[in-house]
């Protein structure tokens, strides 16, 4: 099973839970996460042990981590400095355990300078945790502004802080180099907006009980390496008639590269035959640059103008840069007619968007993919990401196909269980041309072979991403192009 997101209510249940049933005292588990901490950050990045470290704790338990963590790190030889931010008197029980067990912690209350930490390299952001709500105000807030602006390497324990685990960042919030989380991401860190606060963000596990978490009602689940149990072996016994024949449609006039991309997604994917269907220009070019796949042209020079029989495919994938043209609109509706399994992707998203009688179309057997434009040009724009994943649930219901929305956390809905995935696999240097006609391909590619439209889609964009983090691996992400996630699929 794909792992769950939770919300914070449900991450304090679970603790609680965890507690109970292990059973083991609150100061232990916080003792727990914090040796975990510890432990991950010190895997992932060398601290000389001359290097001033701050620690900035809040007043809850949070803060009882940072205290905590500060001790564990005092002990093991490091350049340590606590601060309690004051923000309530009365501190929590176990983040008052771990004060009492350190001295020197300089108090901060809002009442006097804050400190300047010249010689500071790191800090570590321990003010606040999953009990936040709302926003920062007062001299937190200029505290949290205050930390931004010296600019130095920031490390947040559980979430930055002055985020809401489950919303969208507002005033001042931490911006972390990197985000610690214990035990499960936060929904917080798939939004797009919260990007600049979180960093990159690594899930530190500290032994809460996963099978109840797994049972928590949650519709959310991050889309990890479990995807391989989805994938099905191939068989020896088998010929290229068991793993299905794709059509795709793309490509016009200086766009013919889109087909070229999509083709070898689908072959890289394990298809066994793939056709292209693109305009008379695209010919040459297909035959050349992708021999293994078979090509047909439309009597049009530049457009794809005339309906297709789809009866001797098993698959369709049809968008990437075939124009908006209306004779080419009528090749689609004629497409969505047919009921084959089809990818919708690019610029047949976007004539689906300017006509509702081809959004009555879609079917069952249709995945749509996407892009945050894309999107909105169909279902009208949303002021955030969480009100668009709204509406991305919503059009999965009502059309009852997959809609993959492609972003740096591309979000998959299945209509079938209304479940949400989050992928986390790909990098920065995907984002650029040509990388979603790879993934249109891929997707009709495993949709040929008998998968599933949600099993197509996740196992689709997961290993898109892996074999785009493979590639910038090797060119670098800025060096990487569309090409390059092709020759990284390992499948
Ligand atoms: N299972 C786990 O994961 C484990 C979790 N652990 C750790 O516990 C952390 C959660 O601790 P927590 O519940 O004490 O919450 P935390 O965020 O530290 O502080 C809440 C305080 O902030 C206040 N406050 C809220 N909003 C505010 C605002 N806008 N402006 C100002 N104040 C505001 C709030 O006030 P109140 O709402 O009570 O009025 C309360 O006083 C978790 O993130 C992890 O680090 C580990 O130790 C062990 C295992
Ligand atoms: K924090």
């Amino acid at each position: 099973m794909f792992n769950k997101i939770i919300t914070a209510s449900q991450m304090k249940l679970a603790d609680a839970f965890t507690m109970q049933s292990e059973p083991i005292s609150s100061i232990d588990l916080m003792e727990r996460a914090s040796h975990a901490f510890v432990d991950a950050i010190l895997h992932s990045i060398s601290i000389d042990q001359t290097k001033e470290i701050a620690i900035f704790c809040g007043s809850g338990n949070n803060g009882g981590d940072g205290f905590a963590v500060t001790r564990i790190l005092q002990e093991r030889g490091y350049n340590v400095n606590a601060y309690l931010v004051q923000f309530r008197t009365d501190l929590s029980q176990d983040c008052q355990k771990n004060f009492n067990r350190l001295t020197n912690v300089e108090v901060i209350d809002g009442t006097k300078d804050f400190p300047s930490l010249e010689g500071t390299d790191i800090i570590i952001d321990a003010i606040f945790g999953y009990g936040f709500k709302g926003k920062t105000r007062g001299w937190v807030a200029d505290l949290i502004q205050h930390i931004n602006e010296l600019d130095k390497l920031v490390y947040a324990i559980d979430t930055p802080s002055g985020l809401e685990s489950d919303g969208i960042g507002k005033g001042q919030v931490i911006k972390a180099k990197e985000t610690y989380c214990f035990q499960r991401p936060k929904l917080a860190f798939f939004l797009p907006e919260n990007g600049e606060f979180i960093g990159d963000w690594k899930s530190v596990n500290i032994g809460l009980n996963e099978q109840y978490i797994q049972e928590i009602d949650s519709k959310l689940f991050m889309l990890n390496d479990h995807v391989k149990t989805l994938v099905q072996p191939r068989q020896r016994q088998s010929h290229k008639g068991t793993y299905g024949h794709v059509l795709i449609i793309a490509g016009a006039y200086g766009k013919i590269g889109a087909s070229v991309l999509a083709t070898k997604g689908a072959l890289r994917t394990g298809a066994g035959l793939v056709t292209t269907l693109t305009p008379r220009c695209g010919y040459q070019i297909l035959q050349s640059t992708v021999p293994e796949a078979m090509c047909i042209t439309d009597e049009n020079e530049k457009i794809i103008a005339t309906p297709i029989d789809t009866s001797r495919f098993s698959v369709v994938g049809i968008g990437p840069g075939i124009g908006v043209e209306k004779e080419t609109k009528k090749v689609l509706k004629n497409i969505l007619k047919q009921h084959r399994p089809t990818v919708i992707d690019a610029d047949a998203l976007n004539l689906i968007s300017s006509d509702e009688k081809l959004l009555k179309l879609l079917h069952p057997n249709c995945v749509l993919t996407p892009h945050i434009k894309e999107f909105d040009r169909i279902v009208g724009q949303s002021k955030t990401s969480l009100e668009r994943f709204e509406k991305q649930r919503k059009f999965v219901e009502e059309h009852e196909c997959v809609v993959v929305l492609k972003d740096a956390y591309t979000s998959i809905i299945s209509p079938i269980t209304g479940n949400q995935y989050f992928n986390t696999s790909g990098c920065s240097g995907m984002a650029t041309g040509g990388s979603g006609d790879v993934l249109t391909g891929m997707i009709t590619g495993l949709l040929a072979q008998g998968y599933s439209p949600i099993d197509a889609a996740l196992i689709g964009v997961y290993y898109h991403g892996v074999a785009g983090q493979a590639a910038a691996e090797i060119r670098g992400e800025n060096g990487m192009i569309a090409s390059d996630i092709l020759d990284f699929i390992r499948l």
